[in-house]
């Protein structure tokens, strides 16, 4: 039976969501570092692309959006906190997400996770009916919030994110099993209990074992063909 109470809880839930108002459907990925948010974006976006072409779906993420840390040096970059809310620019992801939804193309900064900084280049971005945006900290933001039409939750028990990110970082970012494990215990571990765990209520979908769990998978590409088709 729903109720008033459920009724409430629901228009306050839907407050800010702009399916109705907006062509543009904005769904966030968030979760811990590597708990597999970008593969389970990037299969999403592949499998749809193949099946739909490309011209409904764009991607943003808000890594790209740290900030520019070219006038530190390297000793210094090595040492911020990036695991906190003030090493993003979520100001301009937030306007990024505001102009796609005005069908305006924009652009996307690029980062390097190896220099630990922000790339000359930028990606442009055109403007899709469906957009997927992944990171750490997205479901932290209020005004990113009011934004996310649909929020989804990785939620990979932290030992297998830690091994995958020891894996990954050694592999892909060029460091060494004593950064990752320094950088890990001061910034990342205390993060995740401190800002990502407690924004798993505000997810819509919670989703286990990672970025290959094929029934999540599958949910969101049912969900985003039937935006399309509308
Ligand atoms: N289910 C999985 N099985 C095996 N490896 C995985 C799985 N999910 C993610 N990975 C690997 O773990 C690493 C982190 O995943 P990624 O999607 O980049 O995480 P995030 O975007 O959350 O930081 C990557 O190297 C990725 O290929
Ligand atoms: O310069 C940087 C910027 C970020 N990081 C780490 O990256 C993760 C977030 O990226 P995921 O792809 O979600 O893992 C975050 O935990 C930061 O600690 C970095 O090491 N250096």
């Amino acid at each position: 039976m729903v109720t008033i109470k459920d009724n409430c809880a629901r228009s306050e839930k839907l407050k800010g969501k702009h399916t109705l108002v907006s062509k543009t459907t904005v769904i966030a990925i968030a979760g811990a570092s590597a708990s597999g948010k970008s593969l389970f974006a990037s299969t999403v976006y592949h499998e749809l692309v193949e099946e739909l072409g490309s011209d409904g779906i764009a991607i943003l993420a808000e890594d790209a959006y740290y900030r520019d840390q070219s006038h530190m040096t390297m000793e210094q970059r090595v040492l911020t906190n990036y695991d906190q809310p003030s090493a993003f620019e979520h100001d301009l992801l937030l306007q990024h997400i505001q102009q796609l939804r005005r069908e305006e193309g924009v652009d996307m900064p690029q980062y390097s996770h190896t220099t630990h900084t922000r790339l000359q280049e930028s990606i442009r971005v055109a403007p899709a009916k469906v957009i997927m945006v992944e990171g750490i900290l997205l479901l932290t933001d209020p005004a990113l919030r009011q934004e996310f039409d649909i929020a989804v939750f990785m939620d990979t028990p932290l030992d297998i994110c830690l091994l995958r990110r020891i894996k990954r970082d050694i592999e892909e970012r060029g460091r060494t099993l004593q950064s990752v494990t320094e950088q890990y215990e001061q910034y990342v571990r205390p993060a995740f209990f401190d800002h990502i765990f407690p924004s798993k209520q505000y997810a819509d979908l919670v989703v286990t074992r990672g970025g290959q769990n094929e029934i999540a998978i599958d949910i969101i590409k049912t969900k985003i063909r039937q935006l399309l088709a509308e």
